[in-house]
C-alpha cells in the first residue's frame, strides 16, 4: 500500500526524480529500488538457468500506474509494457475512478483446478460412484503430493467427476480443486494431478489420460465494480452525459459483437499483462483463462461491461485471475520483486483486485477515448515519441520531433525523418551527439 498514488504531473518529470517520488510514497529504499531495476533486474547468468538456450535477455520499459485507490487504499502499480499510452490510459481513468472512492473488489479463494482424464471406462455411471465415494481417501491422498502447501493452510478441498464425449468416446474428467493460497499453483497442481492419476484409473477401471490443471479457473475469480461521475468523464468538446452515452453504447457493441468484444477485451487485457508481467507471473495463463471465461457461454463476450446508474457511469468487471505473489519465476527475478515491494507485497488476491483495476481502468481509458475524440489523439501522440526514435531522433529532440509530427497529424517515420531535417536547419540548437548518446 503507498501513502498516495495521486502524484500529479508525475509523467512530467525525469526518471531520476520519479524513482525518488516512487520510493518515498512506497516506503522503499531507494537503493534497492535502483539495484533491482539495473540490467532491467535479470543477470545473463540467471536468465541462462531461467529457460533454455538462452543467448542473453530482452529488455521492457517498467513503468507505474498511479492513482489506482482499491477497496480504501492506494497503490502504485508496476507496469511491464511495450505500447505507448497504456500507463497513461490507466493512470488517466483510474483518476477519474478515484474521484468516486476508487475501485470496490472481491476476490474468491486461489482455488485451482487440476484434471484427471480417465478414458476406456467400461461403465462411467458406476465408476464415477467408486470415486465419489472415496472421496476423502483421493483428498488426501492428493494433499500428500503438497505437504508444504498443506502446512500453510492451503490444499486438496473438492472433488467433481464429469462425463464428456458421445457415449463411443465418452470420457470421464475427476477434478480435484485445490487451495493453491499465494501461489500461482500451476506446478502444485500438476504434482496433484499426477500424485491421484493412477489411483482413480484403478477406481475407474480405466485408463489414466492426461493430468494437467485447467486454466479456465472459474473457481478463482475477482470482481471489480468502479462509479465515476459525469463530469469526471467530460472532455472540451463533450460534457459528462454523452460521454457516459457513448461509453454504454460501447458497451453494447461489445456484448453484442464477438468482433468488438475481442478489441474491448484486449483494451482491458492492456492493463492486465502489463501488470502480470511486471510481477514475474505467467501472462500465458491469465490470457488463456480470461479468453475461455469471456466465451463460457458459447458466445464471446466482454469481460467488463459499462452502465448508466443515474446521472453516474458503472463499470464491473468479472474474470478468473490465477496469480502469485510466491515461486515461478519470484524467487529470482529481482524487477519483479521489486514490483511486489512497490504493491506492498500483497497477498496473491489482493494483487488479482489490482491486477483486475489496471483491466478495468485501462477499458474505460479506451472506451472513453473511442466514445468521444478516437483513439488517435491520445494514443498516436505518446506513439509519435516511438516513432521519432525509429526515424533517427536522440535526446532531446525525440520530444520535439514527436511534436512536430503529432501538430502536422502526420504520425509516420517519413515526417519524423522530414522534422529532423527541419530541426537540423533550423536555430534552435540540438543536443550534441555526446550528451544525446548518438547523432540527432
Ligand atoms: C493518452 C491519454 C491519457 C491522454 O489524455 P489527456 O486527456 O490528454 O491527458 P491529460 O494531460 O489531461 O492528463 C490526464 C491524466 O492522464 C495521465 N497522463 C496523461 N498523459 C500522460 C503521460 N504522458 N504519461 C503518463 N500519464 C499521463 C495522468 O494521470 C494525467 O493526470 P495527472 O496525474 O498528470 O494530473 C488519453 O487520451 C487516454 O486515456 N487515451 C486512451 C489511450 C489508450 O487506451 N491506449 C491503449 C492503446 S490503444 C489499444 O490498444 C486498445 C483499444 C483502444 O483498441 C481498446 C478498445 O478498442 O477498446
Ligand atoms: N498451464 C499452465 O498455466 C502451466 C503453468 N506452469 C508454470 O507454473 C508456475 C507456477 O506454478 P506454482 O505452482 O505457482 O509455482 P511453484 O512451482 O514455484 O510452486 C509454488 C512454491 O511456492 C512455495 N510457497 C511459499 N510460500 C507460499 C504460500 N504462501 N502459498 C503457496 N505457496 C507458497 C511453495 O512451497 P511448498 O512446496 O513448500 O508449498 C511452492 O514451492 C509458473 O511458472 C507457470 O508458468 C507450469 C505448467 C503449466
Amino acid at each position: 500500500m503507498a501513502k498516495t498514488s495521486r502524484l500529479p504531473g508525475f509523467h512530467k518529470v525525469s526518471v531520476q526524480q520519479r524513482r525518488t517520488l516512487v520510493a518515498d510514497v512506497t516506503g522503499t529504499e531507494m537503493a534497492e529500488l535502483e539495484a533491482s531495476l539495473e540490467g532491467g533486474g535479470l543477470e545473463a547468468e540467471v536468465a541462462d538457468k531461467f529457460v533454455e538456450n538462452v543467448l542473453g535477455t530482452y529488455a521492457l520499459p517498467f513503468g507505474v500506474a498511479l492513482n489506482v485507490r482499491i477497496n480504501s487504499k492506494d497503490y502504485v502499480v508496476p507496469m511491464v509494457v511495450e505500447e505507448p499510452s497504456v500507463v497513461a490510459a490507466a493512470s488517466n481513468a483510474a483518476r477519474m475512478i478515484r474521484g468516486s472512492g476508487g475501485f470496490l473488489a472481491e476476490v474468491d479463494p486461489p482455488l485451482m483446478v487440476s484434471q484427471v482424464q480417465l478414458t476406456n471406462v467400461r461403465d462411467p455411471r458406476a465408476a464415477e460412484e467408486r470415486i465419489l465415494a472415496r472421496r476423502e481417501e483421493i483428498l488426501a491422498l492428493a494433499d500428500r503430493a503438497v505437504p508444504g502447501l498443506v502446512v500453510r493452510g492451503g490444499g486438496a478441498r473438492d472433488l467433481e467427476v464429469r462425463s464428456i464425449g458421445a457415449p463411443e468416446d465418452e470420457m470421464l474428467v475427476v477434478h480435484i480443486v485445490v487451495d493453491c493460497q499465494d501461489a500461482m499453483g500451476a506446478n502444485l497442481v500438476n504434482g496433484v494431478a499426477e500424485a491421484v492419476g493412477a489411483h482413480l484409473a484403478e477406481l475407474a477401471h480405466g485408463h489414466v489420460g492426461l493430468r494437467i490443471l485447467s486454466n479456465l479457473c472459474d473457481k478463482r475469480k475477482v470482481r471489480l465494480r468502479c462509479s465515476v461521475a459525469a463530469e469526471d468523464l467530460a472532455t472540451e468538446d463533450m460534457d459528462g452525459q454523452r460521454v457516459i452515452d457513448g461509453i454504454v453504447n460501447a458497451s453494447r457493441f461489445a456484448e453484442l459483437d464477438p468482433y468488438r468484444a475481442a478489441t474491448h477485451n484486449k483494451g482491458i487485457m492492456n492493463g492486465i499483462d502489463a501488470v502480470v508481467i511486471a510481477t514475474g507471473n505467467d501472462w500465458r495463463a491469465v490470457e488463456a483463462g480470461a479468453h475461455a471465461y469471456a466465451a463460457r457461454s458459447g458466445r464471446y463476450a466482454p469481460l467488463a461491461i459499462w452502465r448508466r446508474d443515474g446521472e453516474r457511469l458503472v463499470g464491473t468487471l468479472e474474470m478468473p485471475m490465477a496469480i502469485g505473489t510466491v515461486g515461478g519465476t519470484l524467487r529470482v527475478h529481482r524487477a519483479a520483486r521489486l514490483a511486489l515491494l512497490l504493491l506492498g507485497v500483497p497477498s496473491a488476491g489482493e494483487l488479482a483486485s489490482v491486477c483486475a483495476a489496471a483491466g478495468l481502468a485501462s477499458n474505460l481509458a479506451a472506451v472513453r477515448a473511442l466514445a468521444t475524440d478516437g483513439i488517435q489523439r491520445g494514443h498516436m501522440a505518446l506513439h509519435a515519441r516511438s516513432v521519432a526514435i525509429a526515424a533517427g531522433a536522440k535526446g532531446t529532440a525525440v520530444e520535439r520531433v514527436a511534436a512536430m509530427i503529432v501538430e502536422a497529424r502526420d504520425i509516420t517515420v517519413e515526417a519524423a525523418k522530414r522534422a529532423i531535417e527541419v530541426l537540423r536547419g533550423s536555430d534552435v540548437p540540438l543536443p550534441s551527439e555526446e550528451s544525446a548518446g548518438g547523432a540527432d
